[in-house]
């Protein structure tokens, strides 16, 4: 790598393999990533998890590097300052993204950090790279001095800290719930992580990745925002399809600010229409957030602001990038004045319906939706069969649910190499969440075709009166 550079407002920490000119990244691809750690913990590298549609000479200028490595036999792609063995591999939550010029050829990497790994302690064996990041990165300049200084996080979406001992009157509150829907793709999931500032909501680069409505709290001095991450809109084709749409479409009835998502990056499709002839019937705020800014437009120089517009009457267009967090606070503090008055509805530190069992369950697919091919993470769900607290580690047992034999076999990978590979991603999130070690324990069963089976989604806890 030639230089790195850290984003203090949103953690991208970013490996530059040539020096960039505007313009000259024309498009992205997503991976899994990990941290490389050395003894100490610093961080002296990264892992990418390639697929197959990733090709040499796309990673030409990476591989350039003298440490940098590409694992042919399971794809993975080590970006490092040093050879050596690594004392720790981390999970990323969020996927890496491989920024590549006109002729496909990969010019950086961005992987996103978590928190507390932005402490110059963490980042002491990368500092000799170091460029700040509103430097343009220039051929023969020699790397800028690096000064680790704490993150600063966008004014008031980190509610937290300033709530505790409110003295709010009860009378002085505004509550209510808020719609996030669209169609599938569109970054809802990603949109509600990061207003929270914590996962909540699985994401993956597959569309219909979130199947029933999670909420997500976020509750600020004299305000709570209930938002809900509904599944994406589709045309379903199966039972699971149709829940999940029902699910969708009756948030909106009772949402009292409804936000549209779309993708501004492409124009709208026949779905983007026919949802947001939905959302113009309900009786909610109607706010058209455009997410996904950062991205160029399919057709280059395109806007597409004007047909998404035209789409129904909107109160306010809001653009935003739910993955770089930028226009976020704007978004909050319109959707803060929409909300009707009234007295916070859950507890002020409750951040998510969920429980810590419901998410570890959603990593587990999550993670094969990262991992499996085409329809196979589609069919899969995911069952908690035993959650026990032992001395040191949490031990969990769970059922990953698939449709067909076939896909049993994809599943769990030659040498059982898929199903360890899921696992130890899995567990590396349930780990963070539960802040303890984890015993992740996952067997495979065939349901033949439970996404069609009333009562395997019932059991399966797919039923609509979960959920209203
Ligand atoms: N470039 C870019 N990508 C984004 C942005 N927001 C989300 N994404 C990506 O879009 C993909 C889909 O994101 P999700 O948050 O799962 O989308 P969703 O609308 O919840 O999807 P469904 O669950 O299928 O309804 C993921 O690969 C995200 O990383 C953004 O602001 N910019």
């Amino acid at each position: 790598m030639k230089y790195c550079s850290l984003d203090q407002d949103v953690g991208a920490l970013y490996f530059y393999f040539a020096d960039l000119a505007e313009g000259q990244v024309v498009a992205a691809m997503e991976y899994p990533a990990h941290l490389l750690l050395d003894a100490q913990g610093a961080i002296f590298g990264c892992r990418i998890d390639l697929d197959d549609d990733v090709i040499l000479s796309q990673l030409e200028l990476v591989l350039d590097g003298p440490y940098n490595w590409l694992d042919g036999e399971y794809g993975h792609l080590y970006v490092r300052v040093a050879d050596e063995e690594p004392a720790e591999v981390v999970a990323l939550h969020d996927v890496a993204v491989l920024d590549l010029d006109a002729d496909d050829v990969v010019l950086g990497i961005e992987v996103l950090l978590p928190e507390q790994w932005r402490t110059s302690e963490r980042l002491s064996r990368l500092a000799p790279l170091m460029v700040s990041f509103d430097d343009e990165p220039v051929a023969g300049e020699g790397p800028v001095v690096f000064t680790s200084t704490s993150p600063t996080e966008e004014e008031g979406v980190e509610g937290s800290e300033v709530l505790a001992g409110t003295t709010i009157p009860l009378d002085q509150w505004r509550s209510g719930f808020v719609a996030l829907v669209g169609k599938p793709n569109v970054g809802k999931s990603t949109l509600l992580n990061a207003l929270l500032g914590e996962k909540v909501a699985i994401v993956s680069p597959r569309p219909q990745t979130t199947r029933v409505p999670v909420r997500g709290i976020l509750s600020r001095p004299g305000e709570q925002i209930i938002f809900i991450d509904t599944p994406g809109i589709h045309e379903p084709n199966h039972r699971l399809g149709k829940l999940m749409v029902e699910l969708a479409e009756r948030t909106l009835p009772n949402a009292d600010v409804i936000c549209f998502m779309v993708d501004i990056s492409q124009p709208p499709s026949r779905l983007d229409r026919t949802i947001a002839r939905e959302v113009q019937r309900a009786r909610g705020h109607k706010l058209l957030v455009l997410n996904k800014v950062d991205q160029k437009p399919r057709q280059p120089g395109a806007n597409y602001l004007p047909a998404y517009r035209e789409l129904g009457e909107w109160e306010m267009e809001i653009a935003i990038s739910a993955r770089r967090r930028l226009g976020l606070t704007a978004l909050l503090s319109e959707i803060g004045r929409r909300l009707p008055s009234g007295p916070p509805l859950y507890p002020l530190d409750q951040i998510t319906d969920q429980t810590e069992q419901q998410l570890a369950a959603e990593f587990v697919r999550e993670k094969a939706l990262f991992y499996l091919q085409q329809e196979v993470p589609h069919a899969i769900a995911v069952e908690v069969e035993e959650w026990i607290e032992k001395e040191t580690a949490t031990y969990i047992r769970m059922t990953i649910n698939v449709e067909k034999e076939s896909q049993k076999g994809i599943l769990i990978g030659a040498g059982g190499s898929m199903l360890k590979k899921i696992g130890s991603a899995a567990r590396a999130s349930i780990e963070r969440m539960l802040g303890r070690p984890v015993y992740l324990d996952l067997w495979v069963k065939v349901r033949h075709n439970w996404r069609d089976d009333p009562s395997a989604l019932g059991w399966l806890g797919y039923r609509a009166k979960n959920f209203l």
